[in-house]
């Protein structure tokens, strides 16, 4: 049995989800369909998920927000009639959506949760529908019924380990199962998110809980590529990734996977390939405990941005006990969570998502820094980019830190901090938001243009 998860750009109109059915039918073994909410049609467009955001907001502002509901509807309309479906299902959406929209608001985040929650729930409602007008048998199952339970953390939920056992009865189910992704149910019942693009990891759950012999994750790119397509153009394809590698790309920007999904499929040793809709015969990207490394110490290059560095010094660090801790423990006490941690012997920079450091919380920070811990210089530096390179092949490599660096000193880029993973399967250089497209470009020459 197979897991088949579609995002959001293979279910964006009625001639993908057409796509999406020809997929299911070419073989009876994807019995175990996962739906995002309908995604961009284009570049341009908005995902069914923002506009519910927008809509949710709305009514938090205002009690109401028919404009916003509308072009929510209108997506699954235009779906609806394209799949020449009766109208009855974009009723039932309707009002599935207004009881939401005009319940409990008491809550914003549990409320934003819920609206959110819909776009997959009522996706995968129409596309079982559809499935069954074209005569091909498959049920709507709610993540509820079939006790995908989560912690209770509205858009940053966590499976709970209970819910493997729960989700392997669904092999005895008959037909295909559409399963609604981005989100579960807390052990009191409501409904909690994944963070964004979670339906990624909903798919990777339901892999591991039915025991499916492979995880396959529909996109819209044939495989996933050495860099980001979007930053160099024709990048390599990569046929094969470990878990280790996929973690470190995606978590570091590859947007095509989320960086939490791959857990559920790794503990439960399930493979995962990434596919393309609109190609559904190329081979794609498979992710696989053990692949051979002949292909140069790198496999792929990733950059995220909207980093900032805090940057603490003070003359003899090194030898003060606890000087670390209580500078993580000022970051904790304004709930701020940190990625990286280069240090030196007299200094230490501690690297966070800048949005969660408004000013006033910067000035408080420093503040306490500088008197708490007596240091000598406090620097925060924002807009920095995080580039990293991932291989396997870096731990039986020499020289590969020199190539990078050389590579980044030729194209002009200052490296503003260096940071090597203790797996030595990824290497991350800090550099200026503005110098992010020139860096990797400059890594991807380095190592790829061969
Ligand atoms: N290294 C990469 N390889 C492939 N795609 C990438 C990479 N980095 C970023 N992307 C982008 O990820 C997109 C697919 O992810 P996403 O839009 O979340 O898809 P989905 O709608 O299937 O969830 C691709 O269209 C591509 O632009
Ligand atoms: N629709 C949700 C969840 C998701 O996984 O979407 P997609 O498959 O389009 O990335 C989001 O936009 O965050």
């Amino acid at each position: 049995m197979k897991v088949a998860k579609f995002g959001g750009t293979s279910l964006a109109s009625g001639e993908q989800i057409q796509k999406v059915f020809q997929i299911i039918k070419a073989d009876p073994l994807r019995k175990f369909v996962v739906v995002s909410a309908p995604g961009k049609r284009d570049q341009d467009d908005t995902k069914v998920t923002d506009l519910l955001i927008a809509c949710a907001e709305q009514f938090l502002k205002h009690g109401e927000g028919k404009e916003q509901f509308e072009a929510v509807i209108s997506r699954y309309t235009e779906i609806a009639k394209y799949l020449n479906l009766t109208m009855d299902i974009i009723d039932r959406i309707s009002m599935d959506l207004l009881e939401i929209l005009h319940g409990d608001r008491s809550n914003p985040n549990r409320f934003m949760d819920a609206v959110k929650a819909s776009g997959e729930d009522n996706n995968a409602k129409l596309i079982a529908h559809y499935f069954n007008s074209e005569g091909l048998e498959a049920h709507y199952v709610s993540p509820k019924e079939a006790g995908l339970i989560v912690s209770d953390e509205p858009g940053n939920a966590q499976v709970l380990p209970e819910s493997y056992d729960r989700l392997r009865l669904l092999r005895d189910r008959t037909g295909v199962l559409v399963f609604p992704g981005f989100f579960g149910y807390s052990q009191d019942g409501q409904i909690v998110t994944f963070s964004r693009g979670g339906s990624d990891i909903s798919g990777s759950i339901l892999a591991a809980g039915v025991q499916a012999e492979v995880y396959e994750n529909f996109t819209d790119v044939d495989s996933v590529f050495s860099v980001n397509p979007n930053i160099v153009e024709n990048p390599k394809e990569i046929a094969e990734l470990t878990y280790r590698e996929m973690r470190e790309l995606s978590y570091a920007g590859f947007a095509v996977f989320h960086d939490e999904a791959l857990i559920p499929a790794f503990r439960a040793q399930i493979p995962v390939q990434i596919k393309n809709t609109n190609n559904p015969t190329a081979t794609g990207t498979k992710i696989v405990h053990v692949r051979s490394y002949t292909n140069g110490p790198v496999v792929g290059i990733a950059s995220d941005n909207g980093f900032c560095s805090l940057y603490v010094s003070k003359y003899l660090m090194n030898r003060e006990i606890g000087f670390g801790r209580r500078l993580l423990q000022i970051l904790e006490d304004d709930n701020i969570s940190y990625e990286h941690t280069p240090s030196g012997i007299d200094d230490i920079s501690v690297i966070f998502h800048q949005n969660q450091l408004d000013p006033e919380t910067e000035e408080k920070i420093v503040e306490r820094i500088y008197k708490e811990l007596g240091a000598d210089n406090v620097v925060v530096e924002r807009n920095l980019t995080m580039v990293m390179i991932v291989g396997e092949g870096m731990r039986h490599n020499v020289g590969t830190t020199a190539r990078a660096a050389n590579a980044l000193a030729q194209a002009g880029v200052n490296i503003e901090m260096i940071n090597q993973g203790s797996s030595e399967v990824s290497m991350m250089f800090g550099v200026k938001g503005v110098d992010e497209k020139r860096a990797v470009q400059a890594l991807y020459e380095e190592f790829f243009s061969n």
